[in-house]
């Protein structure tokens, strides 16, 4: 008969406990008999008094109740909602630490999976706020008023924020513009729970090397009431607004975005520099949100993929043709593949205005595309894939096999993926031989983005 373990803590338990660790999503750990209480805004080396605000059957969650003694990479929160919402929740730890935090927590997993990689330091940014040239602001109805802000973590509880601490400013600005003005045309806010309401979200992205300027709002629906007026209004209030559009959105759920954008004022996209690179970006396609870090980023990967004039590469999740386009000028021939069809007319638009004709540009699923390459015997020396956080594909890796390029050139967004997949590809005759370098795309988060070079052995 099988005993069940009761677990050594309770709902609304106060305690004294050590912190230990920090896990990846940047939560204090302290452990009561061996069973883990994850405390947000806990640092590791900290005596805390917490209470325990959830039991589950292997660990609890609790609330930070006094800082009993303090870590000394301990700095002053900015604003607690910040932490609150996710918007940067490690920010009461000193920014050198938190470089430190992400070069270990790649360290750690490639420990555990007993491969020995070196990992170096963690590439920071002179000053780690106001870098993100995007963001996507839910919008709700708080007593009685329409308002801009962010959830509260593992909720739907918007927080109203103005001032969002790691975006750009001129995105801030242009923020509160809108749902001023939204207010004052007594637009409603969509509620979630009847499915009624107008305004999901608003997105913006800005262009830090153009300062170009896309505002979205994303409606519940064709209707967008007063569509005209509104027009006007943010035209008169943003004059240097380059696009305005409106994204349907009636799904039910969490889906940020819709399929049907509707150009309200200028153009349909905006443009952006990267690496002495034009770029123009729809609203649909993905483009990294820390332009001064991508740029260290993109550099790291061109170097690390050693390319010659002979080489043909092959960027698998290319976006927008960023990689892509960088290295064109540097190789024979380069493939990009994306799943999404904006991204890729956006990637063959992007080698025009670049004067670029060595890159082709394919709508698919990386995994299917790659494998039809290999059928039709294409042979790069190269692949770069930059895949999203679910890491690249067991069938993608067979095809990198047969392909037998000299080098592969892995970014990655999530280090517990990029170690199971550099485990897949170590087995199938690959070696990581230089340290794998990671580069802080969001620092104040805990989010870890680097770069791995896997070489085929002899
Ligand atoms: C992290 S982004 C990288 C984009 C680009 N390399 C850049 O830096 O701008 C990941 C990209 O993978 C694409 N994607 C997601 N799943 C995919 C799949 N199965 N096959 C191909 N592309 C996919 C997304 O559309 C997105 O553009």
């Amino acid at each position: 008969m099988r005993i069940k373990k009761e677990a050594p803590v309770q709902k609304n338990e106060e305690l004294e406990v050590d912190v230990i660790d920090l896990t990846y999503q940047g939560m204090g750990v302290a452990k009561v008999s061996d069973f883990p209480i994850f405390i947000e805004d806990a640092l590791p080396g900290e005596r805390v008094q917490v209470k325990v605000l959830k039991v589950k059957k292997n660990f609890a969650f609790g609330k930070l109740e006094k800082i009993i003694k303090a870590s000394p990479d301990r700095v002053q929160a900015i604003d607690r909602r910040f932490t609150q919402s996710g918007i940067a929740p490690l920010q009461h730890l000193a920014y050198p630490k938190q470089l430190e935090f992400k070069q270990h927590q790649i360290k750690e997993l490639f420990n555990k999976a007993h491969l020995d990689v070196q990992v170096s330091p963690t590439i920071g940014m002179d000053n780690p706020s106001k870098y993100r040239n995007k963001a996507q602001i839910p919008v709700r109805k708080i007593n009685g008023k329409l308002e801009t802000g962010f959830y509260r973590r593992h909720s739907h509880d918007l927080i109203p924020i103005e001032d969002f601490y790691i975006q750009d400013p001129h995105i801030d600005e242009a923020i509160i513009k809108v749902r001023d003005i939204l207010r004052d045309y007594h637009v409603s806010a969509y509620n979630e729970v009847t499915h009624k309401g107008c305004i999901r979200n608003i997105m913006v992205r800005y262009g830090r090397a153009t300062h170009e300027m896309m505002v979205v709002l994303v409606t519940n629906g064709k209707n967008l009431p007063h569509k005209e007026d509104i027009i006007k209004a943010i035209q008169s209030k943003l004059p240097d607004l380059d696009s305005l559009i409106q994204n349907v959105n009636d799904s039910h759920g969490n889906r940020l975005m819709g399929d049907k954008n509707v150009l309200l004022a200028g153009k349909a996209y905006i443009e952006d520099e990267l690496l002495d690179t034009k770029f123009l970006i729809s609203p649909m396609s993905f483009y990294q949100v820390n332009p001064i870090q991508t740029e260290k980023l993109y550099s790291l990967a061109i170097d690390k993929a050693q390319l010659s004039k002979d080489d043909v590469v092959v960027d698998a999740y290319c976006g927008i043709g960023t990689i892509s386009l960088a290295m064109a000028p540097k190789v024979k021939h380069v493939y990009g593949v994306d799943v999404v069809s904006e991204a890729i007319e956006d990637a063959r638009k992007n080698a025009k205005l670049n004067q670029i004709d060595n890159a082709t540009f394919v709508i698919a699923k990386a995994e299917d595309q790659m494998k039809k390459w290999a059928d039709e015997g294409i042979r790069p020396n190269v692949v770069v894939v930059d895949p999203p956080r679910k890491g690249i594909d067991p069938t993608f890796i067979e095809s990198v096999l047969e392909m037998k390029p000299e080098r592969l050139v892995y970014v990655s967004c999530n280090p517990a993926t990029l170690v199971r997949d550099c485990q897949a590809l170590i087995d199938g005759g690959y070696e990581i031989k230089q340290p794998v370098q990671p580069v802080d795309q969001f620092p104040q988060t805990p989010h870890v983005e680097s770069v791995t070079v896997l070489e085929r052995g002899k």
